[in-house]
Order: C-alpha cells, then structure tokens, then sequence
C-alpha cells in the first residue's frame, strides 16, 4: 500500500443542523509529513479531527488512511491512526505500563507483541524508566507523553495531536516538540495547535482553515521563501511624492503611509534599499529610517482570517 498517500481528505463536508460547519475540505499527508493545522476558534478544526479519526460521521466525502476507506472499514482504518486527543484519556490509578498495555489490547496488539510495544513505546516517548510510576503522581510533561505514549503504541502510520503542548512549562514545551519532530521521522502526522511558532519548529507543512473552508495548504519552505522580504518600510523628514520613490530602480509600488512613512514594495531579492537610500541624500529628503520588512505566520494567518485576504 506504500503508492497511497498516508491519509487522503475529499471533498469533507459537515452540517450541524443548517449550519455547515465544513465546507469542501480536501488535504492529503504524505509519509513523512508533520502537518501544523491551524484556524481560529471556531473554525472547523475539531470537526475535521473527530472526522478524520472516526469519532463523527462527515455529512459528504470521504477519508481513507493508508488506501482504507475510513467510513466502508472503520476498524481496519483507525488501527492505522493514533490519536492524542486535548484532554488525553488518562487513568490516572494505573501505572503507565498497565495503562499502555491496556491501550495496545483495544488497538488490537496481542499475545508476545504486548510487552515489546509497550517498551518501544515507552522508550521512544522518553519513559524508560517510569513503567512502574502511577500516571496519577507524574508531572503534566510526562503525563503528556504518556498520550503520546497511547497514541503510537500499536503502531500507526498516522498520529493525529491536538494541541499537545497546552498547559506545559517551556522545558516540557520544548521537548514534547522534540517528540513530535521524531515522530514524524517515522509516521504521518496532523498536529492541531494554535501556537505559530509551533508550527514552525515543527512542520513541514501548514494549513489554515476558516469558516469550515481550507484557506492555505502549502509546504512551510515554499510558504517562507513566499513570506520573505517584499517590502522596505521607509521614512523621511521632507515631503516627497510617491511619484519620485516608484522612480527609482527596482521599486514595484509605493504605499503612502501618512507623515512621511512609506511602505515600498519590490520583487524577492531585488531589494532597492541601496538605490533608495542614495537618491534620499543626494535629493535631500532627510532619511530617517529605511527597514526591510518581512511576513510573518502571524501576520499570513491574521491577513487570511480576518480580513478575508487571498494569501
Ligand atoms: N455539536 C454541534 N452542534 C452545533 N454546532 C457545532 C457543534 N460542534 C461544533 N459546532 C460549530 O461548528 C463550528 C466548528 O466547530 P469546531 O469545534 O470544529 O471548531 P474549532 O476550529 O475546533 O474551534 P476551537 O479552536 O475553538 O476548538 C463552530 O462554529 C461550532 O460552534
């Protein structure tokens, strides 16, 4: 089955009532993909992981998990998904080997596999030596990779992680990422957050949906060679008309600013700060500042989420 992409979205649909709550929703993920899912609350995040991970039933379309059709094989599709859902399903009375244990068996791992999935998937989340503790009496941090823990232990080819990181010290944050880059080494992976930064330390790949639509969906290099620097912001002393600046090689387009802010823009790489900077002094238009700006993830999301804008 290694032709099928990992997990393969078409055309998801989802009403609540008249409320449709996902609108056309197609993505695939790739062996090797760590895709960072991003959208504002509200915006169909949680819908699209309980359906992708067989908890809701879409109104239309279709998943499939490695070539399974999600909805005509249910159980032989979700043995091939982990999911850390924002509120793991933690017994806290249970010592981590047992409850991992417990979770293999409805996973469908049995007899002499048990006890090595379990020491692998200790092992691979950073609990080697904490089979024996009580999940009840462990720190947040590794109560957290003990979900990580449940999540991989029968060996999916996709884990799904919503929010996996909230609640954790930056220590803890720090090396939960560590664990997800890992992961990624060795199975697909969706990852629900809302943190940017995130998403950029551990994705490949991002995408943003918004009102139920999918806004964005790129891979995180091509998107930052898109974000690098397009614009200067320039500010002068003198009263010069946005004629004059659009004048001087390499500039595409001038915005006016207001009080003699300007913001330049210009093709990728054919920055026209030297060429600015000169004609400010020899025409005596008393320079103050000239910055190259760049966009941020942030400021992709904000433009596509709240003022609608094409990315
Ligand atoms: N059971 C339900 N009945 C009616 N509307 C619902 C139901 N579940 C979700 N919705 C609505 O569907 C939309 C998408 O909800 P969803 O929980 O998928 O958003 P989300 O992106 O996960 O948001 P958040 O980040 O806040 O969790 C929201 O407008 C929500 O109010």
């Amino acid at each position: 089955m290694a032709d099928h992409p990992l997990v393969a979205v078409e055309h998801l649909e989802r009403a609540y009532g008249s409320f449709r709550a996902l609108r056309d929703v197609s993505f695939e993920l790739a062996q090797g993909d760590v895709l960072g899912f991003l959208g504002p609350n509200g915006a169909g995040k949680s819908t699209t992981m309980r359906i992708i991970t067989g908890n809701l039933a879409p109104t239309a379309g279709s998943v499939r998990i490695n070539g399974v059709d999600l909805l005509a094989d249910p159980l032989s599709a979700k043995a091939r998904l982990g999911f850390l859902p924002e509120d793991p399903p933690l017994y806290r009375e249970l010592t981590v080997n047992d409850y991992l244990r417990y979770c293999a068996r409805l996973n469908g791992v049995r007899g002499s596999r048990l006890a090595e999935a379990v020491r692998e998937a200790r092992q691979r989340c950073g609990l080697k030596q904490m089979g024996e503790r009580l999940i009840g009496n462990l720190s947040r941090g590794f109560q957290q990779r003990v979900g990580i823990a449940q999540a991989i232990v029968h060996r999916p080819e996709v884990v799904v992680l919503d929010e996996p990181t909230i609640g954790l010290d930056p220590i803890q944050v720090r090396e939960i990422r560590e664990l997800i880059r890992e992961l990624g080494r060795q199975h697909g992976v969706i990852l629900s957050t809302h943190i940017l930064p995130e998403v950029q330390a551990v994705c490949n790949r991002v995408q943003i949906i918004h009102e139920g639509r999918l806004v964005l969906s790129e891979r995180l290099d091509a998107l930052n060679e898109r974000m690098a620097r397009t614009s200067l912001r320039l500010s002068l002393a003198r009263p010069v008309e946005k004629t004059q600046l659009s004048a001087v090689k390499g500039v595409q387009r001038v915005e006016e600013l207001g009080e003699g802010e300007f913001r330049v823009h210009h093709e990728p790489g054919g920055e026209p700060a030297e060429a600015l900077a000169q004609r400010a002094v020899q025409e005596g238009w008393g320079l103050r500042a000239l910055v190259p700006e760049e966009r941020s993830l942030e400021q992709m999301f904000v433009d596509l989420t709240l003022k609608g804008e094409a990315a």
